[in-house]
């Protein structure tokens, strides 16, 4: 199943994060589609988060963004940290619960990537 298709499932510990082979794999999948051909998502350096940078028209369109990015976060009980200023937003997704990446980062950002018109 596509990971835009899935849930995002309850995490609360006790299973250990994705490793890096697992999140670059992950990773290939997430990027491999037409929203992410223009800025691709990429894992930071400590390995711990996803992070994509999105390029809006104006303020009005990156708050707008925001506000779709939190629905979709309330559905799936999983959210993002945002940075937010004039045409632009910058999603980070981790895995509090396991100080990590989790299926549920990649998960969410898939459903983001959907939201751009
Ligand atoms: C029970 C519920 O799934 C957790 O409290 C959620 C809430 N949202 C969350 N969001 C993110 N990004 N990471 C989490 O670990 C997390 N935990």
């Amino acid at each position: 199943m596509e990971l835009v298709q899935k849930h995002c499932a309850p995490c609360e510990g006790g299973v250990d994060p994705l490793s890096e082979q697992e999140a670059e794999s992950m990773l290939g999948e997430l990027n491999d589609t037409p929203e992410a051909q223009k800025q691709p998502w990429a894992i930071t350096a400590d390995n711990r988060r996803i992070k994509k940078g999105y390029k809006l028209k104006d303020f009005v369109e990156a708050v707008d963004l925001v506000n779709r990015i939190k629905d979709v976060a309330e559905e799936e009980s999983h959210h993002p940290d945002l940075e937010v200023g004039y045409g632009k937003v910058v999603v980070q997704l981790t895995t509090h619960a396991i100080g990590g990446l989790s299926e549920n980062d990649f998960i969410l950002a898939a459903k983001i990537d959907k939201l751009q018109a």
